[in-house]
């Protein structure tokens, strides 16, 4: 009721103090001094509904949003501000009369239209540059689409009965299978352990078969140096078990690819840049590119990526489409896959339905035509069956009833008591409790760190992997139970145990990970680098090292002060967490009172999901339930470009 009396005020009947709203708006951290400066430049110092306009696009923009959705504007409250602050009523709405005509005028404003800053389309306004990405995107994508694969369909049904083993229900790794050997174009999604990485060396296998005479230039590519290192493991593992079982032989084992890299490092960063070596105009070399950890790709950087593939290439994208969105704009593969349902068939056409009932199923009709005016629905196939967690596992209940936002099915895994569960209460006494069992699982490494006075490279591999087997998550950075405070705590406990000597600032032992992309030293945001007294092959002397494992499992080592941005990783962020996965992963939650709107189903869903054997969570049911009950949503006018006429 509250806010209907503030609203029954109507905001035109006294002056509106523009100046003063715009006072709150920077004070309540809802825009920065910078935003106001380039939405008056914007608007040739205008303050009208306008510049509100432009102002509501550039804290969308601070949200990651690729544009505004004029039409999902809170016209009463559309900076989301507290409606009372110190008592007092707030005006929230900074309006003239009529909204609508506002909107409408956009489209004749100075500053939008083509060349101009500010672009509009389908009621979505955007900043040219984002609205420039995506829309080279779509038409990328469309291109995939548009450029045919022609292959012989009996080879290929051959190829598939070869890989996949005759069964009763409709086997959805062959049916993603076909649909990447059809099409230029494919996302295969699907969440933790449902073969995506099985299924893409299946593919790689049927299509270096295919073209066995002119084998096809294959690279494989993930967002993090992480993420790039466990693709190169599962797909050492994939090729394994598909020769250990008899599929491939050697000769087509040596034509499948087995080293991932960063896509930054595959395009090629053109130092102080944003640009990259190849791109539309120098395409890269290669006939097949697959793409892991899709969901962690921002809109600028999956357009140039896509943007640099030359003509002929196909494009394979791996990911699970219920993790979080990219740290920076766009949700691409979450639009890419808006449509899918768990437990229900995809969308596909009734010719894409024809051929893969004809070439997985022996023509019986296993698929059936849904609708679908999205133009890339032929191209998503959707896994959905976990073979890493099965109904023995709580990890695999845990990370369903979430995504679900079952709580139902939530009560029944607590009530369980599975083994690779442990959820405890938030108290006081469980918080401490955690800390105490981090600083037991970190013991590990350090002490192999204080066996020996000077590390080799062998030694820093073992403590790498010591080191990754357990990784503490917290939702947030600042305040008692982020990262900053869990990381403090734990050094503490670590000294008090004489593993580490906090009375240097560097200390031998200190794992950190860093947070800002170096081209130059090849160090990226999210590689994690750990402090030890280290003597390489070359060097004639051991001195205290930064080291770091790259994703081919080579040491690198680098004096700390010549470290980029970096902090201590004892506990890191779950947005930081992406694409790694730990043996071990303990997560916290914060209390009802600090459980903003950033603790959500996804960020949930992405901190169950790094742990491969055990997950371990402090959190109050009320926290759980209420996060697993919001949904993060991305702005973006992607799915809208790629719709049939
Ligand atoms: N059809 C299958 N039948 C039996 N086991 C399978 C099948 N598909 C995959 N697996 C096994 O399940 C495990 C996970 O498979 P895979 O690594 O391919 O999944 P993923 O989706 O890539 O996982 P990640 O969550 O790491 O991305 C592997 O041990 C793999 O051998």
């Amino acid at each position: 009721m509250e806010q209907t009396d503030l609203f029954a005020q109507p905001a035109f009947t006294a002056p509106f103090d523009h100046q003063s709203f715009i006072a709150l708006l920077i004070e309540q951290e809802k825009l920065l001094h910078s935003d106001i400066a380039l939405a008056k430049l914007l608007n040739a110092s205008k303050i009208d509904d306008a510049f509100y306009l432009i102002l509501l696009l550039l804290r969308a923009q601070r949200q990651q949003h690729s544009c505004l959705e004029l039409e999902q504007i809170d016209w009463q409250n559309p900076f989301a501000l507290p409606s009372k602050l110190q008592g007092e009523n707030v005006l929230t709405a900074p309006w003239s009369e009529d909204k609508q005509a506002a909107i409408k005028a956009l489209a004749s404003h100075a500053a939008v239209g083509d060349d101009k800053p500010m672009r509009l389309l389908n009621n979505n306004l955007y900043l040219a540059r984002y609205f420039d990405y995506e829309a080279s995107l779509a038409e990328a994508f469309q291109a995939l689409n548009d450029n045919k694969v022609t292959l012989n369909l009996d080879t290929l049904t051959e190829l598939l009965n070869h890989f996949f083993d005759d069964q009763n229900d409709i086997d959805w790794q062959k049916v993603a299978c076909a649909m990447a050997a059809l099409n230029r174009f494919c996302v295969i999604t699907g969440g933790p352990g449902t073969g995506k990485t099985t299924t893409v060396t299946k593919l790689l296998a049927i299509l270096q078969s295919l073209y066995r005479s002119a084998p096809l230039s294959i690279k494989l590519v993930a967002p993090t140096g992480k993420a790039a290192a466990r693709l190169t493991e599962s797909m050492i593992g994939a090729k394994k078990k598909l020769v250990e079982s008899g599929m491939i032989d050697g000769e087509l084992f040596d034509l499948l690819p087995e080293q991932a890299q960063t896509i930054h490092r595959l395009l090629g960063v053109v130092p102080h840049t944003h640009h990259f070596r190849h791109n539309e105009q120098n395409p890269l070399h290669l006939d097949l590119l697959i793409v892991d950890e899709a969901s962690m790709i921002d809109l600028p950087l999956l357009s140039k990526l896509v943007k640099a593939l030359p003509s002929h290439a196909r494009l394979v994208l791996l990911g699970d489409k219920d993790q979080l969105a990219s740290v920076d704009t766009g949700n691409v593969l979450g639009d890419l896959c808006e449509h899918l349902k768990l437990g229900e068939q995809p969308h596909y056409s009734q010719n894409c339905v024809n051929v893969l009932n004809q070439i997985c199923f022996n023509n019986a009709t296993k698929l059936h035509e849904k609708q679908s005016y999205f133009l890339l629905c032929d191209n998503i196939a959707f896994l959905q069956q976990s073979h890493r967690f099965n109904a023995q596992s709580g990890i695999g209940q845990l990370a369903q009833a979430v995504n679900n936002n079952d709580q139902r099915h939530l009560q029944r895994t607590i009530q369980h008591g599975f083994e690779d569960l442990e959820l405890y209460d938030f108290s006081n006494d469980a918080y401490h409790a955690l800390i105490d069992r981090a600083a037991g699982h970190y013991q590990n490494y350090l002490r192999l760190i204080q066996n020996k006075p000077i590390l080799n490279a062998e030694d820093v591999q073992a403590v790498h992997h010591a080191f990754s087997q357990y990784q503490l998550l917290a939702a947030v950075k600042e305040g008692p139970y982020g990262v900053n405070a869990l990381n403090q705590r734990i050094e503490q406990r670590l000294h008090q145990g004489g593993l580490i000597d906090l009375t240097q600032r560097q200390y031998a032992g200190l794992p950190i990970m860093i947070t800002q992309n170096d081209y130059q030293l090849n160090l990226f945001n999210g590689d994690i680098g750990i402090l030890v007294n280290y003597q390489s092959n070359s060097s004639a002397s051991a001195s205290l090292k930064a080291v770091f494992v790259d994703e081919q499992g080579h040491v690198r080592d680098f004096y700390p002060n010549r470290l980029p941005r970096h902090e201590k990783v004892y506990a890191m962020t779950i947005h930081k967490s992406q694409g790694s996965e730990f043996a071990h992963t303990a997560m916290l939650l914060p209390p009802m009172q600090r459980a903003h709107s950033g603790i959500n189903r996804q960020l949930v869903y992405t901190g169950i999901t790094r742990a491969k054997q055990k997950f371990e969570l402090v959190a109050q049911m009320s926290v759980l339930t209420l996060s697993m009950s919001r949904q993060l949503q991305r702005c973006s006018g992607l799915r809208q470009r790629l719709q049939t006429s």
